[in-house]
């Protein structure tokens, strides 16, 4: 994968079960080789499917362990060398964003980017000496325009937009 400032890939989540049960198709396919991704029109044969390039794609059987040695090592290793680096999780709703990036504890490959990150941080600290770092968390909720601090007193209250 070439080294660009910010890369984007894409991740493909298994149906659901209300998928299944109204027996949807799958419509999305990949080669993960060239980081393409391919989505065919349902119901219209013949017609060659809509073709997208990414920096990366992870298909149905992948898992967070894999996605975040590829990508997110790399990045959060250089996070502990002192460089800046941001890990943007996007999608519509029910398209695996919590699933990537807080994750599930069982299996231990499907654990999420997040606490795989704070992790690697923690550890990476515990084996540098003679070097002080500074750790500092946050966690926002932007919601239909309105933040609000997750980790604030009172998380309901909706911080001022200037
Ligand atoms: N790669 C995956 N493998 C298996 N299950 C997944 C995967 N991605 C998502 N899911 C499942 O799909 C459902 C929706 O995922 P998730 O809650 O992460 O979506 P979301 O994008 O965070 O949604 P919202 O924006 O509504 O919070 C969850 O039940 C989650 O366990």
């Amino acid at each position: 994968m070439a080294l660009e400032t910010v890369r984007v890939v894409v991740r493909c989540r298994p149906s659901n079960s209300r998928e299944k049960d109204l027996n949807c198709k799958v419509v999305v396919s990949m080669d993960a080789a060239r980081g393409q991704c391919f989505i065919q029109k349902p119901g219209v044969l013949g017609e060659p499917p809509k073709q997208f390039t990414f920096d990366g794609v992870y298909y149905i059987e992948s898992t967070t362990e894999q996605l975040y040695n590829e990508i997110a090592y790399p990045l959060v290793e250089g996070v502990t060398e002192g460089y800046n680096g941001t890990i943007f999780a996007y999608g519509q709703t029910g398209s695996g964003k919590s699933f990537t990036m807080q994750g599930i504890s069982h299996p231990t490959s499907q654990r999420g980017v997040i606490p795989r990150a704070f992790e690697h941080i923690f550890e990476s600290i515990q084996c540098t000496e003679n070097t002080k770092f500074l750790v500092r968390a946050s966690y926002l909720e932007i919601y239909n325009e309105e933040i609000r601090d997750l980790l604030g007193k009172d998380t309901k209250q909706k911080l001022e937009v200037k």
